[in-house]
């Protein structure tokens, strides 16, 4: 029979090698205590560079060296392109109808290619950049009003909230903050923390499908409910408002002849207008929930990430003080005479971009990227993979692997990239994927690498940087928080000096 068929096939399979499990958790065990970066790095040394594990009941495949990171990236890209179905990326996807949780499907080709071409180009980038400008510049007033007394501050939090405001600005055409210039913790910032923490937590469900029902009477499921209803009632409400504003726009067009809809446009002003030009290579593409579920994506993948970066390379810069003086000296020297980093300064700072690129080599933001499922039974290096099976390239094992980048590639070392200056981060170089690489590859990657570099350089640039007295350099806690994605444990607490008057 079927069953007996199946069974049959099952164990003929050769799958990878991996630890010995135990009844019903599999490997969970060997996750207790430890990032899971950490452990599946220890396993590849001990089983190999692709290993098989059984997180629960749910088969999983770790690929950590270049070639097997190619071979489902590149190589196989097109049979390991789908997204595993999550409890709360489904529910924060509108039931698969967003970019980055959704499987591969038709309707993720179409909305990606939409995206890529109208949201994420080269060209909207650019007109974005005075937004940029603006938001750095009220991050720059806060910490010159928050460093005014020699008072140490909570840097983490300021730049949490200048990303969050750059994307609320980005998607809906305004600041969340009431007031002009500041760059405060907002509720809106809580929400999406909460939201995003639903996303890299997993549930009882996602491990063991069978129980999901469990999931339910925790509380959990109720929790996720709650939050997802509260950042829907935010996208209808701001929904609605730009609606009305088209509308009011479209009546001064045809009362007054005054043209207005292309002035300020923001992400969502391109998906109505797709709505509402009903664009025939789109069809009905754009529902509702689809624009609510890409608004979604925006908030969830491009608030957390260009803040953990910078993050992580301001506390790099701190703990090294070489690195510091080098990136401050040649932006002064670049800079000198100005109030601020301009965007146009970025391309003039050499080492400012080494910088960024070693924090996101020693620190990518999902140190596992994003987890992909593979759509159809395939091999790799002679072992099965069957269709469904959870796959996890370990790119922060890769980042970090001697092999690649030489006994030093545990240490904070920007100059590195004058050696390797090849190297890039856009997914040509397995070795460095912080951004992913392939079909799935991040699309946001130019916005993020355009408001993390503005940023950090006009902090090094306004102002000096110290710990709180009595805390000592070598001693600063650079622990990665336990979750999917890797904030530091334990929030930056700084005190700043400014050089330059940004009131
Ligand atoms: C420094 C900042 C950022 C980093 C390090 C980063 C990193 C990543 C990574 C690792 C992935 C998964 C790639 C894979 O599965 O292979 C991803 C996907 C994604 N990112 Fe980013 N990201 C950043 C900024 C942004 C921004 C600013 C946005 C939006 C405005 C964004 C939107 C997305 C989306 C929509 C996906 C899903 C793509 C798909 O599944 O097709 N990201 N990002």
């Amino acid at each position: 029979t079927l069953r007996r068929k199946r069974k049959l096939n099952s164990r003929r399979r050769r799958l990878p090698p991996g630890p010995p499990s135990l009844p019903f958790i599999g490997h969970l065990h060997e996750f207790i205590g430890e990032l899971p970066q950490f452990t599946l790095r220890k396993l590849s040394y001990k089983y190999g560079p692709l290993i098989h594990v059984k997180l629960g009941q749910v088969s999983t495949i770790i690929a950590s060296s270049p070639e097997t990171a190619a071979e489902i990236l590149k190589t196989q890209d097109i049979v390991f392109c789908g997204r595993p179905f999550f409890a709360s990326t489904d529910r924060f996807s509108y039931g698969g109808l967003d970019i980055a949780f959704t499987p591969y499907n038709d309707h993720w080709r179409r909305i990606r290619r939409f995206t890529n071409a109208e949201v994420f180009s080269a060209a909207r980038v650019q007109a974005f950049k005075a937004i940029r400008e603006e938001e750095v510049g009220a991050l720059l007033k806060t910490i010159s009003s928050a460093s005014a007394n020699g008072e140490a501050f909570n840097l983490t939090t300021m730049l949490l909230c200048l990303f969050n405001n750059l994307i609320y600005r980005l998607v809906f055409g305004k600041r969340i903050s009431a007031v002009a210039g500041d760059c405060g913790r907002t509720q809106h910032h809580e929400m999406i923390m909460e939201a995003v923490a639903f996303t890299t937590e997993l549930c009882v469900g996602d491990f063991f499908p069978s129980l999901a029902w469990l999931d339910g009477l925790t509380g959990w499921r109720g929790r996720l409910e709650k939050i997802f209803h509260t950042m829907d009632r935010v996208f209808e409400r701001e929904i609605e408002e730009r609606m009305k504003r088209r509308r009011c726009q479209e009546e001064k067009k045809s009362s007054t002849g005054e043209d207005t809809i292309n002035e300020d446009v923001c992400f969502l002003d391109i998906l109505l207008k797709s709505q509402e030009e009903m664009d025939d290579s789109l069809g009905l593409l754009l529902t509702r929930n689809v624009i609510k579920a890409v608004v979604m994506d925006m908030f969830l993948a491009g608030t957390d990430s260009p803040a953990i970066i910078m993050e992580w390379a301001m506390a790099e810069l701190i703990k090294n003080p070489k690195s510091m003086r080098k990136a401050q000296e040649e932006v002064r020297r670049v800079v000198k005479g100005k109030g601020k980093v301009e965007e146009e300064d970025l391309q003039h700072l050499p080492y400012l971009h080494n910088v960024f690129k070693e924090t996101l080599r020693l620190h990518p933001s999902g140190p596992l990227l994003l987890p992909r499922e593979s759509t159809k039974d395939t091999k790799i290096n002679g072992y099965d993979i069957p269709a469904k099976t959870r796959i996890f390239v370990n790119a922060w094992a890769l980042a970090r692997d001697p092999n690649s980048w030489g006994e030093d590639a545990e240490t904070f070392q920007p100059e590195r990239f004058d050696k390797c200056g090849g190297v890039d981060f856009k997914g040509h170089h397995l070795e460095l994927i912080p951004f992913g690489a392939g079909r799935r590859t991040c699309p946001g990657m130019a916005f993020g690498v355009a408001g993390v570099e503005l940023a950090l350089a006009n902090v090094l640039y306004g102002f000096d940087w110290e710990l709180p007295s009595g805390v000592n350099r070598e001693e600063m806690d650079m622990t990665e928080s336990f979750r999917m994605v890797s904030h530091k444990k334990v929030p930056i607490i700084v005190v700043a000096t400014p050089v330059t008057d940004f009131t």
